[in-house]
């Protein structure tokens, strides 16, 4: 669904993506995890279309997508959320919901307010609502919310594209554990043929949440494999300095 081929990103003399190859099935979730600055956020760039890689390609669904700019990527069902994520303030959750979907279907009009009324918007915002836990806050503005909910809203505007791959940069950062792992369950319980690839410095989402995992250090793919496996190799535990045994 996704595949990743010997991506290579240098920044001149820095190289930061080296030889990547990934390849994820329909329906898969990987994790890619690696400490500071192992080439985790660049990676992420490139797969969304906000960077372009040195060599390399991208494909998704059979396709080759990597000269595509972010909108074509998206529109071809590669979807991402992350805190840069825009999310208007003065509207409401529902309605935040409602026009990526408007945007997604072509409903979008100058005159939002129709947008929203559009029953195929109003059919993908109420059940990406309920797929992120968000029923109870539809008609809550957005400055409103706590910074968690926030997380989850992202997470929704991001599925009101329907996509067929999610991207996420570190969904849970600056959450709390209690928080961390009830997004946790948030995504376990996303329709199972949602592919998604998560970019995470924290372990305990991977074991949590990944069929596969991929482990970054100085922009190379160090380990590819199942989380069990990662959980038991020294060669990780030494890339993470012994923060490997906390998780
Ligand atoms: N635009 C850039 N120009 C020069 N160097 C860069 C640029 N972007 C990233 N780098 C360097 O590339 C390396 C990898 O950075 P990146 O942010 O991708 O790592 P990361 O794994 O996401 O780290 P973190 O977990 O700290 O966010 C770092 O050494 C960083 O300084």
């Amino acid at each position: 669904m996704l595949e990743t081929r010997k991506l290579d990103k240098s920044f001149g003399a820095i190289h930061v993506t080296r030889h990547v190859s990934l390849k994820l099935e329909r329906g898969e979730r990987r994790v890619i995890l690696g400490p500071n600055g192992a080439g985790k956020t660049t990676l992420f760039n490139q797969l969304v279309g906000e960077l372009a890689p040195s060599s390399g390609s991208i494909h998704l669904a059979g396709e080759d997508v990597t000269t595509l700019p972010v909108a074509k990527r998206v529109r071809r069902g590669l979807s991402r959320s992350y805190q840069k994520n825009t999310l208007f303030d003065g509207l409401t959750v529902g309605e935040n919901l409602g026009l990526a979907a408007a945007v997604h279907t072509g409903h979008a009009t100058r005159l939002w307010s129709d947008s929203l009324s559009k029953p195929e918007v109003r059919e993908i915002v109420a059940e990406v609502a309920e797929q992120v836990m968000l029923l109870p806050y539809l008609d809550a503005k957005v400055s409103e919310i706590s910074y968690g909910v926030r997380r989850q809203l992202e997470v929704g505007v991001a599925l009101a594209t329907r996509p067929l791959v999610l991207l996420m940069d570190e969904p849970t950062s600056g959450v709390g554990p209690e928080m961390a792992k009830g997004f946790h369950d948030l995504l376990n319980n996303l329709p199972r043929d949602l592919t998604m690839l998560i970019i995470e410095h924290d372990m305990d989402l991977a074991f949590d949440v990944a069929d596969t995992i991929t482990v970054l250090n100085y922009g190379e793919v160090v380990f590819d494999g199942l989380p069990e496996a990662a959980r038991g190799s020294p060669m990780l535990k030494e890339i993470y300095l012994g923060s490997w045994e906390d998780a």
